[in-house]
């Protein structure tokens, strides 16, 4: 586990890692749905973030991807909320359906043993299935902003009882994309709301941000150049030209033998393209983007995470926060166009402190945004070697 160095955090004064679960002081039905969960001691962030959450203060958790945050705020949460209370207490939101359905599936894991009941309110559902759930009063609801706003303007998600607020995925969720609703959630929540935010990524102008709905926060913050992966090794093969990349990407599939991997592409069209060209070719693959029905992409993540495709192609709605522990393989067919999804994307291999290896494709054009990322990151990408397979 040499990833989850204890000497790359940066926190504020007085927050001290606690070494094991027992010293939490947490709930024993939730020490035993931990336990059950598989995990015997905290990582880095969750001996440290845990705690303050429970503290009640407003905390910024972030870490390397893959080292435990959605354990963080989960346990974080469940050990602050009421059991007894059949009321919804918090909230998480995250950036996309799939993420906000693994989250949830997480918390009823940790929580089974307390009974605590999630429910995932996401977009591409019925409006009417949603309010019926609803009215169930589940402690915990895990959901896309959209969605999760919506509901609460038309009344079938009470928020008068929500004592927490999780941003997870912070920095997407505070993009221009996503800032409007949350800033409507957040307004809509009570004043006392205690918020959490927790990215693998928090550039200073997101954390500026939280000044404006946050008190006096906790941070736990990671060093730029401490963020990327060490199990988790970064090279590149320059194709020189796009055209040269599907030829390149058939000589990789031919030569190695690979668990799981993921492919991002930048756009839905090349999702498609490539993914009917690799067909064509006679390799299996499967392909997910957010123009396919929920239907679609909910099939897909299922035969994904069971392991019966292997192959899998995207865009940046499978960069962040998705946990499939068998991917050791990242391609980045396309470079990102920024520089955090860069992190997000090659973190889908490499969970946990496991072996990974992230692959870019990159043109003559790419070749100033590649060093570029280096120089961000404090990172060496080196050119492919012919052994690749020993770092999987
Ligand atoms: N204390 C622990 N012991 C063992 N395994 C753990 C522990 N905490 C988390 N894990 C496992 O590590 C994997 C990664 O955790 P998680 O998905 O929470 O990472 P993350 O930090 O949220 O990553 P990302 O930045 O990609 O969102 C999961 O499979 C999780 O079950």
């Amino acid at each position: 586990m040499e990833d989850l160095d204890e000497n790359d955090i940066v926190v504020s004064d007085n927050v001290e890692a606690v070494k094991s679960f027992e010293e939490m002081h947490l709930k024993e039905d939730l020490l035993r749905g931990i336990y059950s969960f598989g995990f015997s001691a905290p990582s880095a962030i969750q001996s440290r973030a845990i705690t303050q959450i429970i503290s009640g203060r407003d905390t910024i958790a972030q870490a390397q991807s893959g080292t435990g945050k959605t354990a963080t705020f989960s346990i974080g949460m469940l050990q602050s909320i009421d059991m007894k209370s059949k009321e919804i207490q918090a909230l998480v939101i995250s950036p996309t359906r799939e993420l906000a359905v693994q989250i949830q599936q997480v918390i009823k894991a940790l929580g089974d043993y307390l009974q605590a009941n999630c429910y995932a309110c996401i977009g591409g559902g019925s409006v009417g299935d949603d309010a019926k759930k609803l009215a169930q009063k589940p402690q915990v609801v895990s959901g896309t902003p959209g969605r999760v706003r919506d509901m609460i303007a038309r009344g079938y998600l009470p928020p008068r009882h929500v004592k927490m607020l999780i941003l997870d995925e912070a920095d997407t969720l505070l993009e221009q994309g996503f800032q409007k609703n949350i800033s409507e959630i957040y307004r809509l929540l009570p004043p006392s709301v205690q918020v959490v935010v927790v990215s693998a990524t928090l550039p200073s102008e997101v954390l500026s941000l939280t000044k404006k709905f946050m008190t006096d926060p906790v941070r736990i913050l990671v060093r730029r150049d401490e963020l990327s992966l060490k199990a988790l090794r970064q090279f590149y093969i320059n194709v020189e030209q796009e055209d040269w990349k599907f030829d390149t990407l058939c000589d990789l599939y031919d030569t190695l033998t690979i668990t799981q991997s993921v492919i991002f592409c930048n756009t839905r069209t090349k999702v498609d393209w490539l993914a009917s060209k690799l067909r064509q070719a006679n390799f299996t693959v499967a392909s997910m983007h957010g123009d396919m029905s929920q239907k679609d992409r909910n099939k897909v993540m299922h035969e994904f995470r069971q392991g019966t495709s292997r192959v899998l192609i995207s865009t940046d709605v499978w960069a962040r926060g998705i946990d499939v522990q068998q991917v050791s393989m990242v391609v980045n067919y396309d470079l990102p166009a920024n520089r955090e999804n860069y992190l997000h994307r090659i973190g889908r291999s490499g969970r946990f402190g496991r072996k990974g290896v992230a692959i870019n494709f990159i043109t003559l054009e790419d070749e100033q945004e590649l060093k570029q990322l280096e120089k961000y990151y404090s990172i060496r990408i080196k050119e492919m070697p012919s052994d690749i397979s020993k770092y999987m």
